[in-house]
């Protein structure tokens, strides 16, 4: 994509968000009582960084990025800032994607992605930067097509878009390339790191591929259940909630070998850490 695309005249003077979580708790209640899904979450998220988010399916990934997002009712204990201000419901200054595009089916590409311009923005200010996005999604050609005319990479494109018309401090994505083959999958990659040199965003990713947070991010956090100690009278048995029981952060700088000896190195660390049992060679 050509660098021209980098310069965006339209983009408000938002800055990138610093995320922190302080002792945060997050539990459901069930039909069998709380169920608590996170524990001890403390962390401090800088400005522009680049936070890939894994664990075992259940570990509450997701539940920790619409924690960010605003997204239900908050932590059940504990603290969930941006900037220092607690994180309100729907909070303004977060831009979110999901696996799935979710794109209005009567609505065009153009008019889904200015569903996520801030309330109140001018109209040609608003159209001026939509059509930014879509350019530097690749889909300025694409402006006037509905959902069902495009391809699933290109709505995933759009659903990003649509989170970024929002200018948001932190951009949130929940599996954003889950559900893409693996060349769209590898396309997906570079525009993120492109979208993230174009504009100034905190970014926190969902995903269950570990050499996607490899590559990506700057730092892996590993979300998983801990053991506690096996005594005379008891097995080992897991502590209930999930928390960070891992933290990889790669010192080679992005864009990142695939085949490195760090990147293998950290690999191995991380499917350890998830329980996958790798043979000698691998
Ligand atoms: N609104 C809710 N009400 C009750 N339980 C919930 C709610 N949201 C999540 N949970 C529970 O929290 C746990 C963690 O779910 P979550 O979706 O965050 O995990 P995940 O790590 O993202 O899983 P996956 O990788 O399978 O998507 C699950 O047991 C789930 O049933």
């Amino acid at each position: 994509m050509s660098m021209k695309t980098v310069l965006d005249p339209t983009a408000s003077s938002t800055t990138a968000g610093t995320v922190e979580l302080r002792d945060v708790t997050k539990s459901f209640a069930t039909n069998d009582g709380n169920h608590l899904v996170l524990r001890d979450i403390t962390l401090s998220i800088p400005p522009r960084h680049i936070v890939a988010i894994i664990g075992a399916s259940g570990s509450g990934k997701s539940t920790l990025l619409r924690l960010v997002a605003g997204l239900g009712d908050g932590p059940t204990t504990g603290e969930a800032t941006i900037d220092g201000t607690t994180i309100a419901e729907y909070d303004s200054r977060c831009g979110v994607a999901f696996q799935e595009a979710r794109l209005l089916p009567w609505r065009s590409v153009f008019e889904n992605v200015s569903l996520g311009l801030p309330k109140g923005t001018a109209k040609d200010a608003g159209e001026a930067r939509v059509r930014h996005l879509l350019e530097l999604v690749g889909l300025d050609g694409f402006a006037d097509h509905r959902p069902r005319e495009i391809s699933g990479g290109m709505a995933q494109r759009a659903s990003l878009a649509r989170a970024l018309a929002r200018n948001p401090e932190v951009l949130l994505l929940d599996e954003p390339f889950g559900a893409l083959d693996a060349l769209t999958r590898l396309r997906m990659h570079d525009l993120l790191l492109e979208v993230h040199a174009a504009s100034p965003t905190t970014v926190l990713f969902v995903t269950h591929d570990v050499d996607e947070a490899l590559k990506l991010a700057d730092t892996v956090l590993v979300l998983g259940t801990q053991k506690r100690p096996a005594t005379a009278t008891r097995d080992a048995e897991r502590v209930p909630g999930a928390t960070v029981i891992d933290v990889v952060q790669p010192r080679e700088l992005r864009p990142r070998s695939t085949t490195s000896r760090e990147f293998a190195e950290l690999r191995h660390r991380l499917l350890d850490n998830l329980g996958v049992q790798l043979s000698s060679e691998a």
